[in-house]
């Protein structure tokens, strides 16, 4: 950067209670790294103003276009995103700089009476307006020989959470990486299992973004990434973008490395000198609102320890989005939440 490196760097937020805990978070840890001040410029996106349901104003991008403007512009240097919240394609004159280690990237059921899925009568109203959820809940009622009647609800996490407390819903759905940022995970009556409800591409894990010109920003702000996290989302959001679906798409994605093998990359002796490598398993999941089809599918795929080129798991996503296209999942996305 050309100006002075004690002057304050400008860190763009949205206003949410959600938004401000992770900018917050994320300003801590720019302060210790470059012992620079840093500042929040609360800035309104599209998506926090709308009233409209997600599905309908498509989603896609809806939360980032303002904080992308304004970095752009030059009045911010830096903003931080929930990744899900990201468009895949990623704009060349903006850097992903840094993506930091990921929350759990499970889903949450906040149900009344300390309930879970499985306890929940036939026909409980469950509060969530994601396709994606639906799809997987409505299926997961299916096999249970029940039916839950999703509702379409929007609003910040107090605000969905609070359909449940006044008792107007029987249970809402919401990430739990975000209730654990806001300090309500303890409410949190059931975590759902990845095995009957996959998260959406990226869940749980935040983006650093600022413009790519400043290279010693983003070279910076680098030391914030994990890349074990930042391999794991690139699997996901390249199944969801060669499924050529938005984040509102009925799409589930989780990518997970084995732990098993950060073991075998740390081992020094006589094999110090391999190449390390982790097996990466990526599961996804295409299926009707209805949840009367699914298509899941899941692939297994060799990735060196803690890569810096992603090359593999880009692969992998795409190659499990072509198996999935194969399997019809292209009729499912075409498929409008009501
Ligand atoms: N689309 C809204 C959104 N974007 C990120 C999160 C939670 C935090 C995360 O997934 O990282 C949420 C709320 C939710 O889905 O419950």
């Amino acid at each position: 950067m050309n100006d002075s490196t004690d002057r304050a760097l400008r860190l763009g937020t949205r206003r949410s209670k959600l938004a401000l805990a992770q900018s917050g978070r994320i300003a801590e840890a720019v302060r210790e790294l470059t012992g620079r001040p840093v500042e929040l410029v609360e800035i309104t996106t599209y998506g926090d103003t709308s009233r409209e349901h997600l599905a309908q104003i498509g989603g896609t991008g809806v939360f980032v276009s303002a904080l992308r403007d304004a970095l752009l512009a030059g009045d911010i240097d830096f903003a931080v995103h929930s990744l899900k919240d990201l468009p895949t394609t990623q704009p060349e004159n903006l850097a992903l700089a840094a993506i930091p280690v990921r929350e759990d990237p499970r889903d949450a059921l906040i149900a009344r009476d300390g309930l879970t899925f499985e306890q929940l009568p036939d026909g409980a109203r469950v509060g969530t307006g994601s396709p994606r959820r639906m799809s997987q809940l409505n299926a997961w009622a299916r096999s249970l020989g029940r039916r839950v009647e999703t509702v379409p609800i929007r609003g910040n996490i107090d605000t969905r959470i609070g359909f449940v407390e006044k008792g107007e819903l029987d249970a809402v759905v919401l990430a739990a990486a975000g209730l654990t940022r806001i300090g309500r995970i303890d409410e949190a009556t059931q975590l759902l299992s990845p095995d009957v409800v996959l998260p959406a591409p990226g869940q749980g894990a935040l983006a650093i973004e600022c413009a790519a010109a400043n290279a010693d920003l983003v070279a910076t702000l680098a030391e914030l990434d994990d890349p074990d996290t930042r391999a794991a989302v690139t699997a996901e959001r390249s199944l969801l973008a060669a499924l050529e679906a938005g984040c509102s798409a009925p799409v589930g994605a989780l990518a997970e490395l084995s732990p098993s093998s950060r073991l075998r990359s740390s081992r020094g002796g006589p094999k110090a000198d391999e190449q390390a490598v982790t097996e990466l398993h990526l599961r996804g999941v295409v299926g009707s609102t209805d949840g009367s089809t699914l298509v899941q599918m899941s692939t297994t795929g060799h990735v060196p320890a803690s890569p810096d080129d992603v090359s593999t798991p880009q692969n992998m996503g795409r190659e499990l989005a072509a198996e999935m296209l194969a399997k019809g999942a292209a009729g499912l996305m075409g498929e409008r939440a009501l």
